[in-house]
């Protein structure tokens, strides 16, 4: 029922109050063409910068200018595969040489296309190279992997040195675009490359694929669980940055025009990564900065009369300063600006909250109006009945000698809210792991909408419409919410949809970041990002922790509207039984792996073996 003390508004009125209430800073921003705009807007002054430059600076400056250019641009790769998708590669250099060596031989060769379409070739080449390199990535991580790149990047150096780069020994100089052929104007060209690199990452980042590099680095279960495969966002990551890296080698052959094994260096390899670390290149102008730094410390060096290997110590005191902080440059600046944007965010989260309560009391009169109790009140009703959306027959999890589920058969009605309840150990999350594929080595079977799911991965079982959320904290939170949204929704939704579940979840709105809001109000991301999935069932492991009493009983009275207002079932894992009281219709409870009771919520709940089990939490019950 309405509130005694809210003010009297019908329901448009209340509808209109939320939404006038739903903040949404620069809509146009979030537009299609808002979105494009404004970085194309950026890269253009970048090129015109680039191009005063290329006409202002000396001839010595240039040559510094165009290193730093593809420098950048292997560190833009970097902050791809490492920055991003949080997977060490030392070989980035590597991948540069392959780019160079193949534009040296389709410079030799005289290939039609000229000096771009090398430099494609050069790009391509080293993307397939960095998929082959990146096998390893599947099974490895951390210390392993970097043995690996680092292994690979050695093997590919003694190589190099041996069969050196094609028309090397004849002195063929690279052939460079007849519009750019002199110094300067090759450096306008590799500004131009560099603008398009740059735009190319930026809107991989902004995309799937951008969001499958960052949930990869958080959680690889979390990736899987919402339908991403794992091993193409680690591929993908190593194919763009390797590709990246090719490039950017094909243009400092075209800048040198005879390159030498010597500029490829795994040593060099490695300077460049604990760069691209301590820049944080993951931010496009902190790649540029890291560009900028590969060619300025050598040369300040070199001034001041110290050997320019020195420049190594120095990137090294600054990759471990880095590394010992936990931060990074580009996260230390950006830091400063977000603490304005998180204060404009938690102004925007309590306006959520009165939202909330407008749209409480909007759901109280529709149930009104459609002669039933108001939701916020009402008891939990029974579930259509409809063919089951989840079946499970005998289902048996051993770990060891333990068996941690045995026998174990339920049905989930469809859209429903059904409980699974039951004291500590008893196997529930088990049972959440194995229905959704992360403990293969079941027994019994499993239908969702009469499909078998044996044999499926969890993410085959998330595209076909089961989806889960995890006790544990697996939003990336790299993302903004409506970037998780759009990943974790995996199809198209439109930027209204998206506000209408984080209005009707009370979450942040769409632009906040991830890593400003505290875990409680991630886990309802979380919730709020895979109903808009719009899966057939959500299995939500103990949604509510983190959240205080007064977020419990709202969740509790959105997760009852759930299945009517977005038709799915919903399998609720919780301890708080009064939270379970008032959403679930019907109930599990499990003791030591086995089902103790199943039915109606009110004969479940006064069953007294079940009573029994919660011998201790009777007064709960
Ligand atoms: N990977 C594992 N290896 C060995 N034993 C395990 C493993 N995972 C769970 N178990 C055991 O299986 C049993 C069921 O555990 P499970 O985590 O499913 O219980 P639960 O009902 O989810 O408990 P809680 O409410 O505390 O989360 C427990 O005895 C647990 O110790």
């Amino acid at each position: 029922m309405p509130r005694a003390d809210a003010p009297v508004l019908n329901t448009e009125t209340r509808r209109s109050a939320a939404r006038a209430a739903t903040p949404s800073p620069q809509p146009w921003l979030r537009s299609p063409l808002g979105r494009t705009a404004l970085p194309l807007g950026i890269a253009a002054i970048g090129l015109l910068a680039g191009y005063l430059l290329s006409i202002g600076l000396s001839g010595y400056f240039v040559f510094l200018a165009v290193s730093a250019v593809t420098a950048a641009i292997a560190i833009l790769g970097l902050g791809v595969v490492t920055g991003s998708a949080g997977m060490i590669a030392l070989c980035q250099l590597t991948f540069a040489a392959v780019g160079a060596w193949v534009v040296s031989l389709l410079n030799v060769m005289e290939a039609p296309g000229g000096f771009v379409a090398w430099l494609l070739l050069g790009g391509v080449a080293a993307g397939l190279v960095g998929i082959l390199v990146g096998l390893p990535a599947l099974r490895l991580r951390g210390v392993n992997l970097a043995v690996v790149t680092l292994g690979f990047a050695a093997a590919a150096d003694v190589t190099l040195v041996q069969i050196q780069f094609p028309g090397s020994k004849d002195g063929v100089a690279i052939v460079r675009p007849e519009a750019f052929s002199s110094d300067r104007s090759y450096f306008f060209f590799s500004i131009i490359v560099l603008t398009a690199c740059a735009l190319t990452v930026f809107f991989l980042q902004r995309s799937r694929w951008g969001s499958s590099w960052k949930a990869v680095a958080f959680s690889e279960r979390g990736t899987a669980s919402v339908g991403q495969s794992v091993q193409s966002a680690k591929l993908t990551a190593f194919a763009v940055s390797a590709a990246l890296g090719g490039i950017s080698g094909g243009l400092l052959a075209g800048q040198v025009q005879l390159p030498f094994a010597s500029s490829f260096t795994p040593i060099q390899s490695l300077a460049l990564y604990i760069l691209a670390v301590m820049s944080g290149a993951y931010l496009i102008d902190m790649a540029i900065f890291g560009g900028l730094l590969w060619v300025v410390v050598p040369e300040l060096l070199k001034r001041w009369g110290v050997p320019q290997d020195w420049g190594f110590v120095v990137f090294g005191v600054l990759g471990v300063q880095a590394l010992t902080s936990g931060t990074n440059l580009g996260q230390g600046i950006r830091a400063l600006w977000w603490k304005r944007a998180d204060k404009r965010a938690a102004a925007a989260r309590s306006a959520a909250r009165e939202r909330s309560a407008l749209l409480r009391a909007e759901l109280d009169d529709e149930a009104l109006e459609q002669g039933s109790s108001p939701v916020s009140a009402a008891p939990a009703s029974d579930p259509v009945a409809t063919a089951p959306v989840l079946v499970v027959q005998n289902l048996g999890v051993t770990f060891g000698t333990l068996k941690a589920l045995d026998g174990v058969s339920l049905e989930v009605p469809a859209r429903s809210v059904m409980g699974l309840i039951g004291p500590n150990g008893a196997g529930k999350s088990t049972f959440v792991d194995a229905i959704s594929g992360f403990l293969p080595q079941h027994t019994g079977t499993v239908t969702l909408n009469g499909t078998p799911l044996a044999g499926l991965s969890p993410m085959r079982r998330a595209r076909l419409g089961l989806r889960r959320t995890f006790q544990q904290d697996r939003v990336p939170p790299s993302l903004t919410v409506e970037a998780y949204l759009r990943f974790v929704a995996r199809r198209s939704v439109s930027s209204a949809e998206i506000d209408e579940v984080l209005d009707f979840f009370g979450c942040p709105e769409a632009a906040t970041r991830l890593v400003s809001v505290d875990v409680g109000t991630r886990r309802l991301i979380e919730v709020a990002a895979n109903v808009l999935a719009r899966p057939s069932l959500l299995i939500l492991d103990e949604p509510a922790a983190g959240l205080s009493h007064d977020e419990h009983v709202e969740l509790g009275r959105r997760l009852r509207a759930v299945p009517g207002r977005y038709d799915m079932s919903i399998v609720l894992i919780e301890h708080d039984l009064d939270l379970v009281r008032t959403v679930c219709s019907t109930l599990t409870v499990l003791d030591f792996g086995t089902v103790l009771a199943s039915g109606n919520q009110a004969e479940v709940l006064a069953d007294p073996a079940v009573i029994k089990a919660y011998m201790g939490e009777t007064e709960m019950l």
